[in-house]
């Protein structure tokens, strides 16, 4: 791990659609100092789009399956409407960002999940993470924007989990700077019950988290996410915290995620 610290902080779907909470986050995205990356969502602008050309999306275990159709349209929303948009954002905030998917620098290699019990079509598990071309942006003092898309070697978009992008990246980036990784969604942390947003849990270990997956008080799109928040903290990440459009400001609530 290397001593020059960096961010890494992935903003979901449901605070990008409130131009209100993204504005916020956005403005306490910039004003943090030293090197960043930001990794974006937009599954639920997905899933609204792709119902208004007429495809039904089907998801399982808040992972998405991902049809030819379903595919173009998260090319286009995730790679074009979503990722253009928070960079303009970032730049008329004086910030220099460029927005990138897997396929561009080669920068995300992944490879098709193998159908088990499962097929979920057009659907990328990282494989490798093009460090030293993130590194090359980061030392012109920009700041890589990334959506959820990962390429294959023989040049095949596919969807990948914006949580496991975070993680991936973060990992891969630990061997150069001590990596602090944050992800801002709808809630402010891990809550032991869902209908209390004060129920959230300060510090989640593992043998905790293993307990709420079996009693079921973690679903839906959590499962994917504290799947990758302890894969990070378990391959050289120094911190992980979970939390809503508040998690950059000082003393926000959150989660914060333990060995
Ligand atoms: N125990 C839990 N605590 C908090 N949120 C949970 C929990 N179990 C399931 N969830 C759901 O997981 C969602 C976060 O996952 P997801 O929708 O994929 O987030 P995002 O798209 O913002 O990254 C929450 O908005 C909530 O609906
Ligand atoms: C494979 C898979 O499930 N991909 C996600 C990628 C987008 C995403 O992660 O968006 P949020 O952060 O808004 O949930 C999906 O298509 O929903």
């Amino acid at each position: 791990m290397g001593n020059k610290i960096l961010k890494v902080v992935k903003i979901g779907g449901k605070l990008i659609e409130n131009p209100v909470f993204l504005n916020s986050f956005l403005e306490d995205f910039v004003e943090m100092r030293g090197p960043k990356i930001l990794v974006h969502g937009g599954g639920n602008k997905a899933t609204a789009v792709a119902g208004k050309l007429g495809f039904e999306t089907k998801m399982i275990d808040g992972r998405r399956i991902t049809d030819k159709d379903s595919m173009e349209v998260i090319t286009m929303v995730y790679g074009g409407l979503i990722n253009k948009s928070i960079v303009a954002k970032l730049q008329s905030k004086k910030q220099n960002a460029i927005g990138l998917c897997g396929a561009d620098g080669n920068v995300l290699i992944s490879k098709r999940r193998e159908v088990k019990e499962i097929d979920y079509g057009f659907v990328g598990d990282i494989e490798k993470v093009n460090s030293g071309f993130i590194e090359s942006i980061l030392n012109q003092n920009m700041i890589p924007v990334f959506s959820a898309i990962s390429c294959t070697e023989d040049g095949v978009l596919l969807n990948t989990n914006g949580d496991s992008v975070a993680s991936e990246i973060a990992i891969a980036m630990s061997k150069s700077f001590e990596t602090q990784l944050y992800y801002c969604s709808e809630k402010k942390g891990v809550l032991t019950d869902m209908e209390n947003d004060r129920s959230v849990i300060s510090e989640l270990n593992s043998t905790y988290y293993k307990e709420l997956v079996e009693t079921k008080v973690i679903k839906d799109g959590m499962l994917p996410k504290l799947h990758n928040c302890f894969e990070a903290i378990n391959k050289g990440v120094a911190t992980v915290f979970l939390g809503d459009s508040e998690l950059l400001k000082k003393n926000a609530i959150h989660t914060k995620i333990v060995k």
